[in-house]
């Protein structure tokens, strides 16, 4: 594909960490900047932003030595690299190309078409389907060292921890996922979307099996990658269901990804392109802008509603510290759907606020609820909620949207209250995803593996027994200790 499909590309991008199981990650600043120029005119924005372009985010992973920090960026598509940026990993993304290309040592496919078999692999992040569920699905959220970032001296501490804090999270989320039910939606929706992607895909003539594969809870990604086997597929996109890329969310499930690919030989020789955030295509950013009109409609004086984008957060440290490209892309995607909006005739208010904070530390700002109550007594009166992080209903749209947020937003002062559904298995949308998928499909590439030394020691059995002892210990202080139990629930939920 490469030199080809990468004639559009306007910038790049360099993810770098030690390893796989060492979260560090770092971006070039040019990609941080946002650069989406408000312009009445789609067609005067700059290059990037053209929306008639497709334009979802590549990703190149290759394999890391975990003493060595590089971080200059691969030029292009040219996986291979030197020697020593064979070693590394690298996760680049390249602007403007819809596709990337996932693995170390590019090896060419040689599958012969009339004997493809396409499969699409749909990354989520899960939910709790019973109450019951809801403390085993926490600790392996918490579990993810890519949600719980910890020095690396201190990672074997990351189970006892994820331990105590799902079981003191618990009560809270299960109290959320009783109010919408006793269970999370996003397994039935996902499936939903993925027979809609099956049949938006045929009816381009592109036969494809289908797959979810969840981060947290069932079907686990490893179910996924089994059932893909057992399939004998020969060329697979990745397609993360979050429109823009997070560290925590696509970042995570992609080092999942690349760590099974990386043991197994047939996943390694497995031609696969991962599409790493597409939150720029023109199909995505229209329907959106559809589902806002549509709702602004509603509103007895649309023109005079604020339109509030309400995020999904991070910990300020992702973006500051580890070079987390989800708040620029955040910003960039709600420009382009201004943009879109302006260009309809609909030049209203908007704001971008982040919502769902867990724990101590610095989340991305401004806070939903801090701004509901600031919009409330400036005088809103109207004002029109958008999740924009996500494409499924979830427990954060119907309880912490539509319930906290509302209520909240009523009390604030706000008299009119509206919320755009989730995009869902919205045609449009769905369709622009099988556009994604056929785009990408060029870019396949199969990577071969070689455990690197560091990854060695990993399964190195004393060192495990190490780890594990000092683990237990700590777990055992953490848990019994009633004084530092009562800090936990006092500071951090
Ligand atoms: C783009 C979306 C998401 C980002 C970024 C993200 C980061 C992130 N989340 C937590 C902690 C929790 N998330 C929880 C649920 C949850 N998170 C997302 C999406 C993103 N998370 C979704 C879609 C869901 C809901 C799934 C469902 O069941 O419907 C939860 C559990 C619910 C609760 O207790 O509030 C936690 C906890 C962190 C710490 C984080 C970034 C570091
Ligand atoms: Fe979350």
């Amino acid at each position: 594909m490469e030199a080809a499909s990468l004639s559009g590309v306007l910038s790049h991008t360099n993810l770098s960490g030690s390893n796989l199981r060492n979260s560090d990650y770092r971006f070039s600043r040019s990609i941080r900047r946002g650069r989406c120029v408000a312009s009445v005119s789609r067609h005067s924005s700059e290059g990037s932003n053209d929306v008639d372009k497709p334009s979802s985010k590549a990703l190149v992973i290759s394999s890391s030595d975990s003493n060595t920090k590089n971080y200059s960026a691969l030029k292009g598509s040219n996986l291979s690299g030197g020697s020593n940026q064979k070693r590394n990993l690298n996760l680049q993304t390249n602007c403007a190309v819809g596709f990337c290309t996932f693995g170390e040592n590019v090896v060419e496919s040689h599958a012969h078409a009339a004997e493809e078999k396409l499969g699409v692999l749909l990354l989520n992040l899960g939910g709790p389907e019973t109450l019951n569920d809801v403390q085993p699905f926490l600790y392996n959220l918490f579990a993810d060292p890519d949600i719980i970032r910890l020095p690396r001296l201190f990672k074997f501490l990351q189970r006892p921890l994820a331990k105590l804090i799902s079981v003191l999270r618990a009560p809270k989320s299960k109290e959320g996922y009783a109010a919408i039910g006793g269970g999370s939606p996003l397994r039935k929706i996902t499936d939903e979307q993925a027979d809609a992607l099956r049949m938006a895909l045929e009816a381009k003539n592109v036969c494809a099996n289908i797959y979810v594969g969840m981060r947290y809870w069932y079907p686990f990604t490893e179910e996924a990658i089994e059932q893909i086997k057992r399939d004998r597929i020969t060329k697979l996109v990745v397609l993360p269901l979050y429109p823009q890329f997070s560290i925590s969310t696509t970042g995570s499930s992609i080092r999942v990804l690349q760590s099974i690919f990386r043991e197994d030989a047939y996943l390694s020789r497995l031609p696969v392109s991962v599409i790493l955030s597409w939150y720029q295509r023109q199909g995505y950013i229209r329907s959106m802008a559809d589902l806002i009109e549509k709702e602004l409609g509603r509103f007895p004086k649309p023109e005079e509603v604020m339109i509030f984008f309400s995020a999904h957060g991070v910990p300020v440290s992702y973006v500051e510290d580890a070079g987390d490209p989800y708040k620029d892309q955040m910003e960039e995607c709600i420009c382009l759907i201004m943009q879109e909006l302006k260009a309809r005739g609909i030049g209203n208010d908007h704001k971008l606020a982040y919502q769902s904070r867990v724990g101590p530390v610095q989340w991305l700002k401004p806070y939903t609820d801090e701004v509901l109550v600031e919009l409330g007594q400036k005088g809103v009166k109207s004002l029109l909620a958008v999740p924009i992080s996500f494409v499924s209903e979830h427990i954060e749209t119907l309880e912490e949207i539509d319930m906290e947020y509302k209520d909240l937003a009523l009390e604030s002062g706000i008299k009119n209250w509206g919320r755009v559904p989730a995009l869902g298995c919205t045609s449009s949308f769905i369709t622009d995803l099988a556009d994604a998928v056929v785009e990408a499909l060029p870019s396949a590439k199969a990577m071969s593996t070689s455990r690197d030394t560091a990854e060695e020691s990993e399964y190195d059995p004393l060192n495990y027994l190490v780890k594990l002892f000092r683990g237990s210990i700590l777990a055992f202080i953490l848990l019994l200790t009633p004084k530092v139990l009562l800090a936990f629930r006092n500071h951090l939920f």
